[in-house]
């Protein structure tokens, strides 16, 4: 697993656009055969993919996270962007089709992943857990939705929450899934910022000739990463995180640290925005 270590605000004015990308955009998220994690220091989240790719795959324990099983110690949301695939838990199978969304709790030993027709691709987001949480799989659609924006700023987009204090419960990991309607380029603007929680989206369904601009930083200070299609990136808690893209766009975002209330957010207005 790659280990990236937290960074300051402090340190954006000098990074080069390939430091910038070193830092907080994962790119190969999704690779045929593997499990590819990626373990920030920034609220000890770990994210990445799985990619049975005809074959089963397993989540093991890793040497970064010194747990014989990588469950032992945390807990875990997966969504599947790709085609109809199965997650094994300690024996019980969870099918999940594309948008689905699956909680697994701290102390499951065994989790594997396969697939139906060969093109599931399962979103990884974990993190430290300190108690036992149920397993619970929701359908695509079946969280929380909320109708957000407006089409005349282009920002008309349905936001689903999964795993969140109202929904399915975990110790830290709020989770769910953003669909830009077709015309709408904008996520969040206004953005914000929230200091109690690090953030990760992975961008997914952008057309293959399409990117996100994603912008972070502090509000006065803003930088941008150039995302495409299945590429993550990492926010953390001093970063504003929203993006503009050149064609519609789905986006997972999940986040975990000091408390689960969603709404808690610093606004930044954009009128304050450098
Ligand atoms: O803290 C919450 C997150 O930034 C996202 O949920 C925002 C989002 O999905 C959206 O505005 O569309
Ligand atoms: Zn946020």
């Amino acid at each position: 697993m790659q280990q990236r270590y937290a960074t300051n605000p402090a340190q954006i004015p000098g990074m080069t656009t390939e430091e910038l990308r070193e830092r907080y955009l994962v790119e190969d998220v999704f690779v045929p055969g593997e499990v590819r994690l990626v373990y920030t220091h920034h609220d000890r989240i770990v994210l990445g993919g799985a990619v049975p790719a005809g074959a089963e795959l397993a989540l093991t324990g890793y040497p970064e996270i010194r747990s014989d099983y990588f469950l032992e110690h945390r807990e875990l949301g997966i969504v599947n962007v790709g085609g109809t695939g199965t997650v094994t838990a300690d024996g019980e199978v969870f099918t999940l089709v594309n948008g689905a969304c699956l909680y697994l709790g701290r102390g499951i030993q065994q989790v594997t992943f396969a697939d139906a027709d060969g093109d599931a691709q399962f979103y990884l987001f974990s993190a430290p857990a300190h108690t036992t949480y149920p397993a619970a799989l929701v359908s695509p659609g079946e969280g929380t939705v909320r109708e957000l924006g407006d089409q005349l700023t282009s920002n008309r987009r349905t936001l689903n929450q999964y795993i969140h204090e109202n929904g399915v419960q975990s110790c830290q990991i709020v989770m769910g899934v953003t669909q830009l309607h077709p015309g709408s380029m904008w996520n969040t603007m206004p953005a914000h910022t929230h200091d109690r929680r690090t953030e990760c989206y992975l961008y997914f369904d952008i057309p293959e000739d399409a990117r996100v601009i994603h912008l972070l930083g502090e509000r006065d200070e803003t930088r941008h990463l150039v995302v495409a299609d299945r590429q993550a990136i990492i926010s953390p808690s001093w970063s504003l995180h929203s993006g503009v893209g050149t064609a519609a766009y789905s986006f997972v975002w999940a986040m975990a640290g000091e408390n689960q209330t969603f709404d808690d957010m610093d606004p930044a207005p954009v009128t304050g925005l450098r």
